[in-house]
């Protein structure tokens, strides 16, 4: 059933269709939209391929900083799905671009402190600046102040930064040191992206926000967030892509950082899909904090199974 006021159910081949023919170039969030985890979502393939043989462009535009744009590419590959890193956009990839051209650091001589995971140290790396945190070995030993090399050797005063993300490795070592170089004024303080949750198969778990608003409210700090919904992110695609506005449509599963950065982006359109974080009642609350879709979906393979 399609709604007269407000966002309007893809059910049928003629929405689905109206829908299609709206748009040259789509883009993609991936958490709860095409995958859960390791579970490709029903259709996926199908309908990339539908939207590819109808002449779209596809973009691939997540928050997950987990992993960088390579090896998001080889998971498109793990599923039989034909995606190059130059389609691919990550947070941290995002927030590496924030490093290099807004707070201007310089490469081989500014380091950076990275609460997360390898994707950014992989996006930071391919730019020149080395890192610091991460995955080094130190610091899954339990924290203890007299034994913690990072405490004995005091700080790298060659950190100018500190990007915070997605940890699922995240314990009171990573947490603790992470706050000692956020206590330093001159050290700027980046976050990927705010998801206060992240969709798994059958689970919700906390999302990158959870975490990162663990040292922001330790350090009293507010970060700068360079993921959806943040603008830069998508002013760089859409002068990386030379896109038109007005012909994108942005598919998400949350409406506070996909739906919210098609919508301030002035995108031509957003479709919520149902399989993430976001119910039908969230699609069709009028009084919600935050903007809605034009269009909303259960699935994002009904729009292949709806035109077959
Ligand atoms: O917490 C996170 O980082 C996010 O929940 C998650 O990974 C977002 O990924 P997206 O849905 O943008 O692909
Ligand atoms: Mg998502």
């Amino acid at each position: 059933m399609t709604q007269s006021n407000g966002p309007i159910k893809v059910d049928s081949k003629a929405v689905s269709q109206q829908l299609l023919d709206q748009y040259d170039t789509f883009l993609f969030d991936c958490d709860g939209v095409l995958w859960l985890g390791t579970h490709l979502l029903p259709h996926i393939k199908e309908t990339l391929n539908l939207l590819l043989t109808q002449g779209k462009k596809l973009y691939f535009v997540t928050n997950n900083s987990t992993k960088s744009r390579a090896a998001y590419a080889k998971k498109f590959a793990s599923f039989g799905i034909d995606v190059t890193e130059d389609q691919i956009f990550t947070s941290g990839y995002a927030s590496a671009l924030y490093v290099r051209d807004t707070l201007k650091l310089v490469p081989g001589t500014d380091k950076i402190w990275v609460f997360g995971e390898e994707g950014i140290v992989d996006e930071l790396k391919l730019m020149g600046y080395e890192s610091l945190g991460c995955n080094d070995p130190r610091l899954n030993e339990p924290f203890d102040i007299a034994t913690s090399p990072f405490i004995a050797q005091g700080l790298d005063p060659a950190v100018k930064a500190v990007i915070a993300g997605l940890d699922t490795k995240v314990n009171y070592h990573r947490l603790a040191i992470t706050l000692q170089y956020l206590q330093q004024p001159d050290v700027k303080f980046v976050a990927t992206n705010i998801d206060s949750t992240y969709p798994n198969k059958g689970h919700i778990l906390p999302g990158a926000g959870s975490m990162i608003n663990c040292v922001a409210f330790a350090a009293g700090r507010e970060p700068a967030a360079c993921g959806k919904p943040n603008p830069n992110m998508l002013n760089a695609i859409v002068t990386a892509k030379q896109l038109n506005r007005s012909t994108c449509c942005m598919v998400g599963d949350r409406l506070n950082t996909d739906i919210r950065f098609g919508v301030e982006g002035k995108l031509g359109g957003t479709l919520l899909v149902l399989t993430g974080i976001e119910t039908e009642e969230n699609a069709l609350d009028v009084s919600s904090d935050h903007p809605l879709p034009k269009y909303y979906a259960d699935k994002l393979g009904d729009l292949y199974e709806l035109l077959n």
